[in-house]
């Protein structure tokens, strides 16, 4: 127990730095494009180290990813690295985000503070073994523009009404979406507020695109709106507007 409070407390350390590289980037001589673009690039830069082991990246293609999901994959994988005139590879508009597990369950701290709690605790989206039964998605961050993409194949053991998508788990991929965006902007936060608009049914099976936009930041609020639509984007499944609300690592544990 004090060897698992020591690695947490070290770990928060770790975290901690990760919001110390955002204070300096609100310097006010840096500009708003500048600073999110350099936050994103240094956060996932600097995010492998922190890692105690290499976990599986379930963001990366699998045997289970249809068509639609790798023409998706693709086209934002493609942007992610860009060919000058002269034919050098350069850094593209886009980035894509090694899976939320990476991120948070495996972050040194993250998964001792996940094992304090709840020594059975797995990620939601991602504790399904079976590939291609629920959650398949990756997340794509474009930093200039202040948006994200993500690419998501909806499984079978996610049905709401016969042969759809059940409406708490396209809540669930909203969620994700615009709570990763609103923490790479913002650093740790929580979900506060949740407003969808289910607007048409997504097919089980079916590739959805979701896409978050950054709408204000006030203090510590963060407002995010979100859309899904399909595939090559002429139908609207959801419209969503969202408050993230930044949070001290205390108010996971002692929930204050
Ligand atoms: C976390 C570690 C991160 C590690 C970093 C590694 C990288 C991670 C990478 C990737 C992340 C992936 C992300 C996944 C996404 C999942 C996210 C979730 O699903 S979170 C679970 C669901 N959410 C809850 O369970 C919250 C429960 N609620 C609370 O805990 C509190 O209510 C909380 C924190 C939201 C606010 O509590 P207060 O005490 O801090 O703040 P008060 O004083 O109540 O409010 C502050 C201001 O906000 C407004 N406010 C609060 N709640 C509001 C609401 N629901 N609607 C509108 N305004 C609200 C208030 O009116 C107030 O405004 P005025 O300052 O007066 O202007």
């Amino acid at each position: 127990m004090a060897r698992s409070l020591g690695r947490i407390c070290k770990g928060f350390q770790c975290l901690g730095s990760l919001s110390s590289i955002q204070t300096q980037l609100r310097q006010p001589s840096t500009s708003v494009s500048v600073r999110g673009t350099t936050f994103v690039r240094t956060m996932v830069q600097a995010l492998p180290s922190l890692f105690s082991s290499k976990p599986r990246d379930f963001s990366l293609p699998n045997s289970s990813w249809g068509s639609e999901m790798m023409r998706l994959y693709e086209h934002y994988n493609s942007q992610c690295e860009v060919e000058t005139e002269g034919g050098e590879k350069q850094e593209g508009p886009w980035r894509r985000l090694p899976s939320y597990n990476r991120l948070l369950k495996y972050a040194t701290g993250g998964v001792y503070l996940s094992k304090i709690i709840q020594s059975k605790a797995r990620l939601f989206t991602r504790n399904i073994r079976d590939p291609g039964a629920a959650f398949e998605y990756v997340l794509f961050v474009n930093s200039e523009e202040q948006k994200c993409a993500c690419v998501f194949q909806a499984g079978h053991l996610l049905e709401g009404p016969p042969g759809h998508v059940h409406g708490g788990a396209i809540a669930t991929m909203i969620d994700t979406v615009t709570g990763t965006h609103a923490t790479i902007l913002s650093g740790p936060v929580m979900t506060a507020n949740l407003n969808i608009n289910y607007r048409s049914p997504i097919p089980l099976g079916s590739t959805v695109l979701l896409e978050s936009f950054l709408d204000k930041k006030e203090g510590r609020k963060t407002f995010i709106s979100c859309k899904v639509t399909s595939s090559n984007g002429s139908k609207l499944h959801t419209e969503t507007t969202a408050l993230f609300l930044s949070i001290n690592f205390s108010h996971l544990l002692l929930g204050e």
